[in-house]
């Protein structure tokens, strides 16, 4: 009977210390002193990155600014043929004087020419010098002459796992870099996931300058640590890691077009050529013209169109000139079309060109 009782006692005892156990192991976790400083546990992320990012003024209408840049300038095209048609008496010396003045805005000897018989020939038919009229007709034969059906779409795109890439081409000094930088943020404005490479290794700060324009909008640029660097390897990286992320839609390259001797500029620009369309299709070549430099423009202009394939042409510097009828001279010249230009120093001052919007901001 005791020895019963013992056993019982001891089962009991063993019960409590279990159960003691089990209460100090299963208990809540304490609470810091003071509470937690934040519902933030220390290894997450800070605020998403896009915060601080610059948000593009939207694309479409910016062309328009090319009117209030323009009313600044003795625009020849615009202002000076508007003088000249509102003579009096439109004579002879007056078409000589358009013809003139077309000239000195750089449209070239073929298209004056055409324009100036054209309004010639209509001016007569219907038989009338009313300057609202002539004015309509210029706006209209100027508009056939800038060339309204030409494809100035931008290939952006490219085809399956390829991301579409853009090589930016053009001498040092025409406003390449800034062109890259603001067409970035023309593509960040459509929603386009893009990549960029710093391929102009020849000065130093470029691609600096490429980072900085990029990060403004949350775009990486792929570059060298060394000065002086292959560019075509430069340029080959960056299509490299374009596809390895999946998720990139266009790869662009700012390219070093050192204008010493055409035999050089032909090594360098066929040659990253040559090796990115190892990994992918060039999609675009925009070369990039300063239309400050009028024929010296045009000479650079034929050299680069002899060593790759341009599809389009950015002019930039247009808010700087008098001569807006370079569009036409070098898109005569190349058979290729004007796709952007470049209306100021500001960073969203680049603007799909449309010929429509160009006349009417020549002439108003
Ligand atoms: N007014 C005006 N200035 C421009 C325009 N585009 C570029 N610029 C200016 O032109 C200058 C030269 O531009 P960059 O982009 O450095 O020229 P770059 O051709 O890239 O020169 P490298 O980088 O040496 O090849 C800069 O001061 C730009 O702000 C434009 O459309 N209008």
């Amino acid at each position: 009977m005791n020895d019963t009782l013992t056993l019982l006692l001891y089962i009991l005892l063993g019960v409590v210390v279990l159960g003691a156990l089990l209460a100090f192991f299963l208990r809540k976790p304490k609470a810091p002193k003071g509470g937690y400083d934040s519902t933030r546990d220390a290894n997450d992320q800070a605020e998403a990155p896009g915060s601080d990012l610059d948000r593009p003024a939207p694309v479409a209408g910016r062309l328009v600014r090319l009117r209030e840049r323009l009313a600044r300038s003795n625009n020849l095209l615009g202002k000076g043929l508007l003088a000249l048609l509102s003579r009096d008496k439109i004579d002879q010396d007056v078409w000589d004087e358009v013809e003139e003045t077309l000239l000195m805005a750089d449209l070239g000897s073929g298209p004056s020419e055409r324009l100036v018989s054209a309004l010639q020939q209509r001016v007569r038919v219907e038989g009338t010098e009313d300057p609202a009229k002539v004015k309509q007709m210029l706006n209209e034969e100027l508009l056939k002459i800038v060339g309204p059906d030409m494809d100035r779409s931008l290939k952006l795109d490219g085809e399956g796992e390829n991301p579409g890439v853009v090589l930016v081409v053009g001498v040092n000094g025409v406003g390449k870099t800034t062109t890259v930088g603001k067409l970035a943020r023309v593509m960040v404005a459509e929603d386009k996931k893009l990549l960029l490479g710093a391929a102009d290794t020849f000065r130093a700060a470029a691609a600096d300058q490429l980072e900085t324009w990029g990060s403004r909008v949350g775009v990486e640029t792929v570059r060298s640590d060394k000065d002086g660097a292959d560019p075509a390897s430069v340029a080959f990286e960056a299509i490299k890691q374009g596809k390895a992320r999946g998720d990139i839609d266009t790869v662009m390259i700012d390219t070093a077009g050192r204008l010493q001797n055409k035999a050089g500029l032909m090594d360098q620009l066929g040659k990253i050529k040559r090796v990115v369309e190892k990994e992918a299709p060039v999609t675009e070549v925009l070369l990039v013209i300063d239309a400050t430099t009028g024929q010296n423009g045009m000479i650079q202009a034929k050299v680069f169109a002899e060593v790759v394939n341009i599809t389009g042409i950015v002019l930039t510097k247009l808010d700087g000139s008098a001569k807006g009828g370079i569009v036409v001279a070098i898109q005569e010249e190349l058979g290729v079309p004007v796709k952007l230009v470049g209306l100021g120093e500001g960073p969203d001052d680049l603007a799909p060109f449309d010929a429509q919007g160009f006349v009417d901001a020549l002439l108003d």
